[in-house]
């Protein structure tokens, strides 16, 4: 399946309010053209938006968006999804020209997790005014990577791997008091990271369940002063930090995570590895971190 990045992300959100100020004032996103008064859209590069917010009844993750090429891209992963026995909806004209795309599918994956496929969204051709002139790093790279919560951990493996055809880029151990909410009792259960692209991970498949439906998204800025800045306004908000500042072992990001409104987090990051698809090999990462992340309660 020609899947080309993670393009956009849409949450649900009972606190429209805090989630406004933490993108804008504290990641330095942008208010994108066509926000209205039920969905914040972020604007992070040339695309119309890269996260719509939405007010609702919950806090969740709506879906995550994953890009294509093209039209014919889209439907011959509707062939191939529906030869699979997955349920695909196709998007009418109307709900495309919301999304500000030209073909969208709904699907989820075999744990619940909801995701749309789309193609051809708009670009914003205006120049990009973050609020404290950060850059984010996103192109051929997508938007960043997001981790969501796969109780049977192995059919959402091979869902990615096999039938949406991520590489699957390393895994990790990871402890049962880690995952307290894992489908069965287990001496430890795996953590995988895939991606569709060269950014180490776009994908993260944690092996419990968690409410909202996702358990962060990572957004990578061009500098690590961009970083800093960011972890500053956090602590000026007050915002809880739920991981310190660290460099992860397998795709070498120096970032950190913040609490976001809703029981998720966000990490915000620099220097992530960019990876050569034809020559990598999958590997155990034994642990998440060179220095740093310390993970708070
Ligand atoms: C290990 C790792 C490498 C690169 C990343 O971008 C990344 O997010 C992680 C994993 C972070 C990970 C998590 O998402 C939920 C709580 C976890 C499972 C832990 O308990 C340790 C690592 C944590
Ligand atoms: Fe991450």
């Amino acid at each position: 399946m020609d899947i080309r990045a993670l393009g956009y992300l849409r949450l649900e959100t009972t606190r429209p309010d805090e989630w406004r100020r933490y993108t804008l004032d504290l990641l330095g996103m942008a208010e994108a053209s066509g926000s209205t008064a039920d969905a914040l859209l972020l604007r992070l590069d040339d695309r119309a938006y890269r996260i719509e917010i939405r007010t609702g009844g919950s806090d969740r993750l709506l879906a995550a968006g994953w890009e294509l090429a093209g039209a014919r891209a889209l439907a011959d992963a509707v062939a191939e999804l529906e030869a699979a026995g997955v349920a695909v909806k196709t998007a009418d004209a109307a709900e495309c020209a919301e999304r500000r795309v030209q073909g969208l599918l709904h699907l989820t994956d075999p744990c619940g997790n909801p995701l749309e496929l789309y193609w051809g969204q708009a670009q914003d051709h205006t120049p990009l005014a973050t609020p404290y002139g950060n850059r984010f790093v996103t192109g051929d790279l997508g938007l960043g990577h997001v981790v969501l919560p796969v109780p049977d951990t192995g059919a959402a493996l091979d869902f990615y791997e096999d039938l949406l055809g991520f590489q699957l880029r390393d895994s990790m151990k990871l402890p049962p008091q880690a995952v307290p909410t894992a489908a069965e009792q287990r001496d430890f259960h795996w953590m995988h990271f895939l991606s569709p692209n060269r950014r180490h991970h776009s994908l993260g498949l944690y092996p419990g369940a968690l409410p909202p439906g996702i358990v962060h998204f990572m957004v990578e800025l061009e500098t690590l002063d961009d970083v800093g800045l960011g972890l500053d306004r956090m602590h000026a908000a007050g915002v809880p930090i739920a991981s310190s500042l660290g460099r992860h072992t397998n795709d070498r990001m120096v970032s950190f995570y913040a609490q976001a409104p809703g029981g998720f987090q966000v990490e915000y990051g620099w220097d992530g590895l960019v990876v050569d698809p034809a020559t990598w090999v999958a590997k155990e990462i034994t642990a998440d971190s060179v220095w740093g992340h310390r993970w708070n309660g």
